[in-house]
C-alpha cells in the first residue's frame, strides 16, 4: 500500500445510537492533535440537521435525501474524490444513515480505494443498548435484523446508552452483540464516550483488525447472499420513510413537546431546528427511542425552522397536519 492514504473511518449504527455524537467527539480530538479531519454525511431527510453540529472549518460533503446504501452507486465514491483532490484532509469519516447497511458502503469505498489514495481503516459500530435489548426481547423484525447486520460488520463496537440500562439487561445485550461479533474491540459507553485514541489504533494493528479482510466466515454470509440473489439488503429498509416538515411560523414549547411525547411508536426518530413563539433562542430538537432533547443552538447559515421524522409506515398526512394545527394555535 502506497504511503500516505488517508484513512476512511465509517460509522455506522442504528437511527439515534449516537454516530453524532462520536463524530463531533473525534473532530474535537483530531483537530486539537493538529489533523485535518473531513466528513461524509449521509442524512435520509432532505436537510443536513448533524452537520450543524460540525464546526464550520471542517470540510463535509452532504449527500442527502435517500441513505447511500441504496441510492446511486458512485455517490460516496464522487464525495470522497471531491474532498480528497480539493480538501487533502488527514482522515475521513463517512457518517452512514442509521439504516444503511454497512457492506453496500464497505463496498464502495473499497472500490474507491483502487483509484483514490484512501483506505478503509475501520468500520465503528455504535449500538443503541437499550434499544436492541427491547427488539431482542419483543419483535426480531427488519430493525433488528439490520442492527445485527451493522453489529457483524464492525471492527470497533460502541455499546452505547448504557446509563439507561441495569446490570442484568447490560449482560444480556452485552452477550447478544458478542454473539453476533466476537472478534471487534466492545466498549460501554455513555454519550460515546471512548479513548478517541482507539480509533486511530485499530488501522495500526494487523489485517484481522480489518472489516473487510477479518471478518468471520459466517459473518459475511448473509450479504453475499442477499448481495447476490436480488439485492434483499435493499428491501430490508424500504419501509423506512422519512417526513421533513418546514415550519411557517414558530410554534408553542409545550405544545410542541406534548405533540412529540404523543408521536405514534411508528415513528422512532426526529430531529429539527425550531423558534419557539415563548422562547428567545433557537434549539436543535432531538427525538430517539422515545426520548426527547432540546438544545439552545445558534444554527450556521441560513436555515430554516424544520423537523424531519423518521420511521416505518407511519402515517405522513397525520403528522403534517398536526403540526399545521401547532403552527395556527400559535398565530392566534
Ligand atoms: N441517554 C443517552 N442519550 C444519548 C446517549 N448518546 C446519545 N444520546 C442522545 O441520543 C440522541 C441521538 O444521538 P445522535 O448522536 O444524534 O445519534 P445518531 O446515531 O447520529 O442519529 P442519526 O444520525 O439520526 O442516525 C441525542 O439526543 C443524543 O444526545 C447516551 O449514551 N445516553
Amino acid at each position: 500500500m502506497a504511503n500516505k492514504r488517508i484513512h476512511v473511518y465509517v460509522l455506522s449504527g442504528f437511527l439515534g445510537s449516537g454516530k453524532t455524537t462520536l463524530l463531533t467527539k473525534a473532530i474535537d480530538y483530531f483537530t486539537e492533535a493538529g489533523r485535518k479531519p473531513a466528513v461524509i454525511m449521509n442524512e435520509i431527510g432532505e436537510v443536513n440537521l448533524d452537520g450543524q453540529l460540525i464546526a464550520n472549518e471542517v470540510p463535509m460533503s452532504e449527500l442527502l435525501g435517500g441513505c447511500i446504501c441504496c441510492s446511486s452507486r458512485g455517490d460516496l465514491a464522487t464525495a470522497l474524490n471531491e474532498l480528497v483532490t480539493t480538501e487533502q484532509p488527514d482522515l475521513i469519516f463517512v457518517e452512514s444513515t442509521g439504516i444503511a447497511n454497512p457492506m453496500e458502503i464497505i463496498d464502495e469505498i473499497t472500490d474507491a480505494s483502487l483509484i483514490l489514495p484512501i483506505e478503509l481503516s475501520a468500520l465503528i459500530t455504535v449500538v443503541d443498548a437499550p434499544q436492541l435489548l427491547e427488539l431482542n426481547r419483543t419483535s426480531r423484525g427488519k430493525t433488528y435484523r439490520l442492527m445485527r447486520d451493522q453489529i457483524r460488520c464492525a471492527n470497533l463496537l460502541l455499546l452505547n446508552k448504557t446509563d439507561l440500562l441495569q446490570g442484568v439487561a447490560l449482560q444480556e445485550v452485552h452477550d447478544l452483540v458478542r454473539e453476533w461479533n466476537p472478534y471487534a474491540d466492545l466498549h460501554y459507553t455513555v454519550f460515546s464516550q471512548i479513548d478517541i485514541q482507539l480509533i486511530e489504533d485499530i488501522h495500526t494493528e494487523d489485517s484481522a483488525g480489518s472489516p473487510v479482510q477479518g471478518q468471520p466466515e459466517e459473518a459475511s454470509v448473509p450479504h453475499s447472499h442477499e448481495h447476490h440473489q436480488g439485492h434483499d439488503h435493499h428491501h430490508s429498509h424500504n419501509h423506512v420513510m422519512a417526513y421533513t416538515h418546514f415550519f411557517e411560523r414558530a410554534v408553542d414549547s409545550n405544545a410542541f413537546e406534548q405533540f412529540v411525547s404523543q408521536l405514534p411508536q411508528e415513528v422512532y426518530r426526529a430531529k429539527g431546528i425550531l423558534s419557539f413563539s415563548d422562547t428567545s433562542s433557537r434549539f436543535l430538537f432531538q427525538y430517539a427511542y422515545r426520548e426527547m432533547d432540546f438544545v439552545k443552538i445558534t444554527p450556521k447559515g441560513d436555515v430554516p425552522d424544520v423537523a424531519v421524522f423518521i420511521g416505518e409506515n407511519f402515517a405522513k398526512d397525520v403528522i403534517r397536519a398536526e403540526l399545521l394545527k401547532l403552527e395556527a394555535e400559535s398565530a392566534t
